[in-house]
């Protein structure tokens, strides 16, 4: 009698399965570390506008890197680096391994990209984003030691329909016909870079409207895995932190993606291994709780760049959250006084 006890879901109906899902699988992250989160990299792409068309990208990425590390010592989770700047030196840095935030709160494998597209900002071109990712701890797959992988990323029509072991044509093909779109009409998206010079031939002569892209795959893979993007595929060798990254969204956006790492130089043109491990969105991020976030540094496909207004500075950002299947887009206006240049 007066008990407020609730009912345990027990897994059995669609509610509960749900429930389930929302409250962040088996493992819990919270979902106010969302909005903490999207505070970090809104600092960071504020912190490198400035430095936008100046042709310094060491200095655009250091001043993200300043502004992601410092918010992040302010937040509650006990966080672990797993994809970051790379080794620990004397500059403050996301380093591979460092512990961040208060360390109270969920237990967290965090992947930093303080901004993919450096050189896109420091030229002023479009699609350079401040990018981090957090999953339960141990669950992101610790890529440091391969540069590079190559990649593949669709929507979730290319479930079953795209592999790694295709030849490229055949990937395309195959994902037209999933897609009830002639060939003619796929949009494939690839880093523009000599090592791709017989890819975007085979890509051309497939038929398929081959997008070249001078930098930033996360946000190719991302306008590949989601349905309102006129991009259907990313293909190509990419970063490892980048593949990282862009596998906590797919997840969020029920994509499909695979991943072979791509142990050699930039510019060798075959893995010599080409029987090693292919690795799915959920082989690199395991588990169901991912969170992804981005704020555009400069406009872009997917987000408007950071743009100051008389006494406000507007950013506008990205929260995918696999546990939810949630895409949020969020404009926030801050008072410039805040951010002294
Ligand atoms: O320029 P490379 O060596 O081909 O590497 C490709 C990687 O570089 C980028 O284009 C830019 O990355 P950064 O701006 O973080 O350096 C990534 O999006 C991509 O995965
Ligand atoms: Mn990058």
């Amino acid at each position: 009698m007066g008990s407020t006890a609730i009912t345990q879901p027990t897994g059995s109906s669609d509610t509960d399965r749900l429930r389930h899902l929302w409250a962040g699988g088996s493992s819990r992250l919270g979902r106010n570390i969302a909005l903490e989160l999207v505070h970090a990299t809104e600092a960071a792409a504020i912190a490198a506008e400035p430095w936008i068309g100046g042709g310094d990208k060491n200095a655009a990425d250091a001043a993200a890197v300043d502004a992601l590390r410092a918010y992040l010592s302010t937040v509650d989770i006990a966080g672990r680096i797993v994809i970051g700047e790379g080794e620990k030196d004397a500059a403050p840095m996301l380093y591979n391994g460092e512990l961040v935030g208060t360390g109270q709160g969920p237990r967290v494998d965090i992947a930093v990209d303080p901004i993919d597209g450096t050189s896109l900002a420091a030229a002023g071109l479009p699609n350079a984003l401040c990018v981090i990712a957090v999953s339960g701890r141990d669950t992101m797959l610790d890529a440091s030691a391969t540069f590079y992988m190559d990649k593949i990323v669709t929507d979730g029509a290319g479930y079953g329909v795209v592999n790694l072991d295709k030849s490229p044509a055949d990937n395309i093909r195959a994902l037209a016909e999933a897609k009830r779109k002639p060939v003619g009409q796929l949009q494939v998206a690839v880093l523009d870079r000599p090592r791709h010079g017989s890819l975007i031939k085979e890509i051309r002569a497939s038929g398929a409207i081959t997008l070249l892209i001078p930098d930033g795959d996360v946000a190719a893979g991302i306008n590949a895995a989601r349905d309102d993007s006129p991009i259907d595929m990313a293909i190509g060798v990419g970063g490892s932190p980048e593949g990282i990254l862009t596998a906590c969204a797919v997840k969020a956006l029920g994509g499909y993606m695979q991943v072979r790492l791509h142990p050699f130089d930039a510019e060798y043109a075959e893995p010599a291994d080409s029987a090693s491990r292919i690795w799915e969105a959920d082989d690199l991020v395991r588990g169901t709780n991912a969170l992804f976030i981005a704020t555009g540094l400069t406009d872009g496909d997917l987000l408007r760049g950071v743009q100051r207004n008389g006494n406000t500075i507007r950013t506008e950002s990205l929260i995918l959250s696999s546990a939810t299947g949630t895409m949020r887009r969020l404009q926030s206006d801050h008072f410039t006084e805040r951010y002294p240049a």
